[in-house]
């Protein structure tokens, strides 16, 4: 008997076994060090750092937040040197990076992770390798962003490029 309407298709697998996105294959020199939130009595914990997990070997020079408003998109960044660990802390945001470095063995792929406070978790952004964030709910969020080099004010090591290039691969929406 058929009972597929029309227009009806099957799913292909979205997620592993230990629910990590079937198709994520990591952008070389990214890392991402999930946590696990620690329920107590009165609310729970969350660990962000700690140099023990050597996820880098960088030193902690500097650690902000960034708070975005509801749908607040900020991209694109770069750097040359310093390398970035971001920390969705409050609320969900979507992290997505773009390796733009020719000669890399993932040259031209984007990573997409969505984190926060339902999947915390710490995610290693090498130098070169572009990046933006998006708070895709209705409720503010934030990230910690907490870096081997401290901002520079006279000379920000800092690059940008419009959120709607076309030389990335990747639309947010
Ligand atoms: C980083 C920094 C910036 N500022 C000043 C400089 C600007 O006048 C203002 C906004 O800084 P920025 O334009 O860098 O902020 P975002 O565009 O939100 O970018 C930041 O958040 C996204 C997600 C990234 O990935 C960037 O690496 C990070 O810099 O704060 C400071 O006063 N101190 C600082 O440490």
């Amino acid at each position: 008997m058929n009972w597929n309407l029309p227009g009806t298709e099957k799913d292909p697998q979205s997620i592993t076994a230990d629910w990590t996105p079937s198709a994520l294959t990591l952008i070389e020199g990214v890392q991402v060090k999930e946590v696990k939130n620690v329920l107590k009595n009165n609310g729970y914990l969350t660990e962000i750092y700690r140099k023990e997990w050597e996820v880098d070997g960088l030193p902690v020079d500097q650690v902000f937040q960034v708070t975005l408003l509801p749908k607040g998109i900020s991209a694109w960044h770069a750097h040359q040197f310093t390398t970035d660990r971001i920390f969705v802390n409050v609320g969900s945001i979507k992290v997505v990076l773009y390796d733009g470095r020719e000669g890399s063995p993932t040259y031209g792929m984007i990573n997409e992770f969505r984190g926060g406070t339902l999947r915390p978790m710490l995610i290693i952004v090498p130098p070169q390798v572009w990046h933006g964030v998006q708070n895709y709910t209705d409720t503010t969020a934030s990230l910690l962003n907490i870096v081997d080099q401290a901002y520079q004010y006279e000379d920000p090591d800092h690059w940008r490029i419009p959120g709607n290039t076309p030389h990335i691969p990747y639309q947010f929406s």
